[in-house]
């Protein structure tokens, strides 16, 4: 039995209404099985494919085995990035919602120590945190471990992986043997086994049996394709399937930079996060995919693991992973909690070798396509179009036009002829708000801005190098504006972009065309307004 109801679960009724509140219905798999086993005293690896709730899994029974009587950290949870600590703190907090007097916590670096020692010092049961600044709080003796009962891995295999073995085996060495050790992921490498039986106890192997490692709901899908034509495939396959949010995934922080600037030239509202940013950029990046704000998300292996984002219905891997377990976890960003989603790779010369690896490891089917071509692009617009045309004829009310178009009709044309020119027209107009190449190198929109600023891409010209100090001086300069107030200056290949006041978007807009700055000609192509 796979599912069950929660209440055939052992968990007391403040658990029960969070669930129900959270709109669970049925427990999915890996929650069945080791909710009880962790109850029971258990320590598990548990594995489960993306998506299928493995953070309530052992975040459930970790809440109920809280006492909430004693303020100490009873729990820590170990994550491999920042914003995978927020994530399951969050989730644990609307999970705890009933549990009075428990509390959690997510510690990571990039955020004011003091703040979080203060925090800890209010009193806090669970603690979730990456390697790096929970060891920090270990040293300062602001995170005791006397009490810790619960020692977590979420995304076990990466943690036990990289540098972080050492961090985690110095943890562990302190904390109290009779403690419940739990490993979660999607993807379980033997190695894992090893590292098991050093840090676990009697250990059981929860495997949820699936054929394969990757989620079924996922469409998957690959293209061979020359380098150079990777931006138009993408481009091309999001103005046709058009989704909500997406993620594409790059292997370098420069590739990420250098393609979110391409797509916000052309202007698709995109931002990149990646490991080289500070703590609010990628707090603010992650907080605006979140809400909606942005709509792709182009990121470094940092949002591949755990990331959980309603509404993602695509994502792309613009370079296929180095690491064939990544490609799971980078695609299953989609295709969460029952919820269906794409995945499509672009493959570029070799790259087809790793593709079959990854399909024999995965055990999935990946489909071979084709880049949608304009036609494809144009069809789906002309459907959209219909589909609109007609929702619209079914509520406006039309008469007035009606005998406008009657009078057209006597006087020379046909109703077919009128009908024509109208949707030629108005597809028209759609397509040149549709930020075409001429366009390109030059936009100006609030897309990824701060509140209450305005972003100007502007293309310098691959030879015109100049620094953010030149653009801020010559803007300073110029409007007798502060230099603080221009801001996010970043400088790429032939472009740069610059924050500024919203009221002051136009007059440095104007500024910038008009000027030299320090000698080198600012070229700007052409301007538009959001
Ligand atoms: N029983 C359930 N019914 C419906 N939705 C659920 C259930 N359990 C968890 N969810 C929701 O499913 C989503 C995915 O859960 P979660 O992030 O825990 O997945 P995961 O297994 O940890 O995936 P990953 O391997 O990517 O980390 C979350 O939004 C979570 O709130
Ligand atoms: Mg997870």
């Amino acid at each position: 039995m796979q599912k069950i109801k929660f209440n055939e679960l052992n968990v007391s009724d403040e658990i029960l209404k969070a669930v129900e509140e959270m709109g669970f219905e049925e427990t999915t798999p890996i929650q069945t099985n080791a909710i009880p086993a962790v109850l029971n005293g258990k320590d598990i690896v548990g594995q489960a494919q993306t998506g299928t709730g493995k953070t309530a899994a052992f975040g459930i029974p970790l809440l109920e085995e809280m006492d909430a009587n004693n303020k100490d950290p009873q729990a820590i949870i170990l994550c491999p990035t920042r914003e995978l600590a927020i994530q399951v703190s969050e989730e644990l907090k609307r999970l705890a919602k009933y549990k009075k007097r428990i509390y959690t916590l997510p510690v990571y670096g990039g955020q004011s120590i003091g703040r979080q020692i203060k925090a800890l010092n209010k009193g806090v049961q669970i603690v979730i945190g990456t390697p790096g600044r929970v060891m920090d709080h270990i040293r300062r003796g602001t995170l005791k471990l006397d009490n810790i009962d619960y020692f977590v891995l979420d995304e076990a295999d990466v943690m036990l992986d990289m540098g972080f073995i050492d961090d985690i085996e110095t943890v562990l060495r302190d904390i109290p043997e009779d403690r419940q050790t739990l490993f979660f992921s999607a993807t379980i490498p033997q190695s894992i086994k090893r590292l098991s039986k050093k840090y676990q106890k009697n250990s059981e192997f929860l495997r949820v049996a699936h054929e394969k490692l990757t989620v079924p709901s996922i469409e998957q899908y690959y293209y061979e394709i020359r380098r150079h034509d990777k931006l138009k495939a993408l481009t091309r396959i999001l103005d046709l399937s058009n989704p909500e949010l997406a993620i594409v995934f790059c292997n370098t922080r420069k590739m990420v930079d250098e393609l979110n600037i391409k797509l916000q030239a052309r202007g698709y509202l995109s931002d990149a996060i990646h490991g080289g940013l500070n703590q609010n950029q990628r707090d603010r990046v992650m907080g605006k995919f979140r809400n909606g704000i942005i709509e792709i998300l182009v990121a470094t292996d940092v949002a591949a693991r755990g990331i959980d984002v309603e509404d993602v219905e695509a994502v792309f891997n613009y370079d296929l992973p180095q690491d064939t377990d990544y490609y799971v976890h980078r695609i299953g960003r989609t295709g969460r909690a029952g919820k269906s989603g794409e995945a499509h790779s672009f493959v570029v010369g070799k790259d087809i070798y790793k593709l079959r690896d990854i399909q024999k490891y995965t055990k999935s089917k990946i489909k071979r396509s084709e880049i949608p071509s304009q036609n494809d692009i144009e069809a789906a617009k002309f459907d959209q179009f219909n589909d609109e045309l007609s929702q619209y004829m079914d509520s406006a009310d039309l008469g007035k036009y009606i005998e406008l178009i009657e009078d057209l009709i006597d006087e020379q044309y046909s109703a077919l002829e009128i009908a024509a020119a109208l949707m030629k027209k108005s597809i028209e107009r759609e397509d040149s708000d549709d930020n075409q190449p001429e366009n390109a190198g030059q936009s100006f929109g609030d897309t990824g801005a701060e509140p209450g600023m305005v972003r100007l891409f502007i293309n310098i010209g691959k030879k015109d190098r100049v620094s953010p100090r030149h653009i801020v001086g010559a803007i300073a300069g110029e409007t007798g504006m502060p230099g603080g107030l221009i801001g996010a200056i970043d400088i790429y290949d032939n472009f740069t972009f610059v924050e500024v006041p919203r009221e002051k978007g136009h007059e440095v807009l104007q500024i910038m065309k008009d000027n030299y700055i320090k000698g080198t000609k600012v070229n700007i192509e052409a301007a538009r307004s959001k």
